[in-house]
């Protein structure tokens, strides 16, 4: 039996800093001459107009621009907030105003992995596209091939037992032989309830006070990915 490895992203390969202070507020920014620019592309528009609807069905763009920073502001994992996000990122990496920043035990672990014969997958809000930008883009390289699946939330929202058993029927094996690693004891709990083993990322960088005893939810906790116990690998 082979282990499949699962990952979150912020908070878990990457800083939570990161993603609010670098990504969103580019997001946030080049929304407007972006929505100006690419608006009547149907790519986007159907984004734009799922918005719409949410906010009552007849709204400016300038309107929908502004919920969209709302719910940046908010940090809202809305499907349609993380689809245009991504599409906007493209230019932001292309243009190389930033790179994505890895914790530096990630690269050489998910090498080791990938070389020990566990399969890679990621499991994040962002959307696949942003998910594969940011693995395309990071300080140690292109690491994109190192993956083998990407989950977003069109399998649903991460803190649903239902979404893992999605994955687990989409990724293979059994879902007792995937590994999910997260911040966020919440999807850890979801991800239990639906059969996976679970890690607990408890980096002092994001959460510099360590969640301990009854705050890990009983999930095994580490501060890095160089401390996951070999016995969850076989
Ligand atoms: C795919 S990178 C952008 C991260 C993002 O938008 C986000 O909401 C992070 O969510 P995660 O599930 O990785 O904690
Ligand atoms: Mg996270």
């Amino acid at each position: 039996m082979t282990v499949r490895i699962l990952t979150d992203i912020e908070g878990t390969t990457s800083s939570i800093s990161f993603v609010r202070d670098v990504l969103f507020p580019y997001a946030r920014r080049a929304l407007p001459g972006f929505v100006r620019e690419r608006g009547n592309d149907p790519e986007v528009r159907r984004w734009l107009d799922q918005v719409a609807l949410e906010n009552g069905g007849v709204c400016s763009d300038d309107m929908i621009v502004e919920t969209l920073q709302g719910w940046i502001d908010e940090d809202r994992k809305h499907t349609a907030l993380k689809a245009l996000q991504g599409m906007v990122w493209d230019a932001g990496y292309r243009n190389a105003d930033f790179t994505a920043p890895l914790y530096a035990d990630v690269a050489p672990a998910l090498r080791a992995w990938r070389d020990a014969g566990h399969p890679l997958a990621v499991y994040s809000s962002g959307s696949v596209p942003a998910q594969k930008l940011l693995f395309g883009h990071t300080d140690a390289g292109d690491l994109t091939s190192m993956f083998s699946a990407w989950f977003d939330t069109a399998v649903g929202h991460k803190r649903d037992a239902d979404s893992y058993r999605r994955i687990a029927a989409e990724y293979g094996g059994n879902a007792g032989d995937i590994l999910f690693l997260s911040d966020i004891v919440e999807e850890l709990d979801a991800a239990r309830d639906a059969g996976m083993r679970t890690v607990l990322l408890d980096r002092r960088e994001d959460y510099p006070s360590p969640r301990t005893g009854d705050a890990t939810h009983g999930h095994v906790r580490v501060e890095t990915f160089a401390g996951i116990p070999d016995d969850l690998l076989t």
